[in-house]
């Protein structure tokens, strides 16, 4: 079963590669067409991500004078677009076919539904609980170190968004076991869609920003309570917490050369800011491991605690700051990270493109399918 999965995953990778390049123009076409026959209004500001990227793929970077303050929708698609930056055109292009792909599946699955927007979500893999002002969302899949499928990439997200809407003061990420998390489920690569890798590609791309994109714009304070070792994707996403608390067991692993592929979650940026070029070098290029307390030297972890007691200092930590006034500790949030919001979810687009190429490499195949055949561990 699982050779069989890998050589179909090989097969499409090398169709992917020869035609990757050539379909994003005419894609373009098709996404701007589609645009038209969506029946549902995609929301303002959805519009204006779409309005950013179409200019920036067909005319680049914006350089139009700023429209004056009281002219608000001007201003407001003026400073969208330019929050793009030097994105180049084939990327802006690609991620404009990506959102109208999104629009249309999810507008396609919604239809038949009644009540769907509604539906409460039930989490597989999660453990969503509220209790004295915290919000903890909690990986639950502790037999696979909490590896992320797909379905647990979108879990989180409506997890999230719920948390940022519900009446606590604090959110909480943690994971059930002896891990915090193994980062992407591998698992995920072999799961081939009709449309073959490139649709595989696209729809993981559309996956990543969205998930990513809630880490940026949670509006309350968050905090990683690192249980134990953290791989991948659940390294890199720390630079977007508040607080990361982590047991004296925690490790810091980000094997991204190793596994053929590229540092996601905002890592390019926020790994140089907090810890320095150098050390964020040795990490994201090199793979170095740390131990928590090297994390924390680094700034990458707030504070460590033994692991023997770590759940209760850690929430009786939590449950004190719970109680201060909600309204400040969001306002101070949103003041230290709206300086670079929009930095950061270019650095998001950014990764993801280079991300797409990685994906479709020789480099990132092997390892893929090493790690499946049980040949290499990291
Ligand atoms: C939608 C796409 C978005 C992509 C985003 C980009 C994200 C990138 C990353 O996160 S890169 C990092 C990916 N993670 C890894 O490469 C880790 C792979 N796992 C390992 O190397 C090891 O399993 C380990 C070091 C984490 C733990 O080793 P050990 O303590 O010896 O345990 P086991 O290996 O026996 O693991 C138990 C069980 O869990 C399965 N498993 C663990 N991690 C993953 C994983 N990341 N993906 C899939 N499966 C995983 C492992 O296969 C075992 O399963 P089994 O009991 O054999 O069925």
């Amino acid at each position: 079963m699982l050779s069989r999965e890998v050589s179909s995953f090989l097969v499409q990778q090398m169709h992917m590669s020869q035609t990757a390049m050539r379909a994003s123009h005419k894609d373009f076409e098709t996404a701007v067409n589609q645009m038209k026959l969506l029946k549902k209004d995609p929301g303002n500001e959805m519009k204006l991500k779409l309005y950013a990227l179409y200019k920036q793929a067909t005319e680049g970077p914006c350089n139009m004078p700023k429209p004056g303050v009281l002219d608000l929708i001007s201003k407001a698609k003026w400073d969208s677009w330019n929050a793009l930056g030097s994105l180049p055109k084939e990327t802006a292009r690609q991620n404009y076919v990506e959102l109208v792909s999104s629009l249309s599946s999810s507008e396609s699955s919604s239809q038949g539904k009644p009540g769907a927007d509604s539906k409460q979500p039930g989490y597989e893999t999660l453990v969503v609980t509220s209790e004295d002002g915290i919000t903890k969302i909690m990986l639950n899949r502790p037999t696979k170190k909490n590896a992320i499928t797909t379905q647990m990439y979108q879990d989180i997200v409506l997890a999230l968004e719920a948390a940022g809407k519900d009446d606590s003061t604090i959110t909480v990420l943690t994971g059930n076991g002896d891990y915090y998390c193994s980062g992407n489920d591998l698992n995920n690569f072999t799961d081939i869609p009709p449309g073959g890798i490139e649709e595989q590609a696209k729809n993981n791309a559309i996956l990543l920003r969205n998930f990513v994109g809630c880490f940026i714009d949670f509006p309350k304070p968050l905090v990683a309570a690192v249980n134990g070792p953290a791989v991948g994707i659940s390294v890199t996403l720390l630079g977007l917490f508040d607080i990361v608390y982590a047991s004296d067991r925690a490790t810091f692993h980000t094997p991204f050369t190793h596994l053929g592929q590229s540092p996601e979650g905002c890592s390019s940026y926020t790994f140089p800011k907090i810890m320095g070029p150098a050390k964020a070098a040795e990490m994201l290029i090199f793979g170095k491991k740390l131990t928590a307390r090297e994390a924390c030297a680094q700034g990458l972890v707030t504070e460590v605690f033994p692991d023997s007691t770590f759940q209760k200092e850690v929430w009786t930590r939590l449950k004190a700051y719970s109680k201060l006034p909600p309204n400040a500790m969001r306002t101070s949030k949103q003041l230290i990270r709206n300086v670079e919001r929009e930095k950061l979810h270019a650095t998001n687009s950014e990764e993801i493109s280079a991300l797409q190429g990685r994906w479709r490499s020789e480099e990132c195949t092997n390892a893929v399918m090493n790690f499946l055949s049980r040949k290499v561990k990291l």
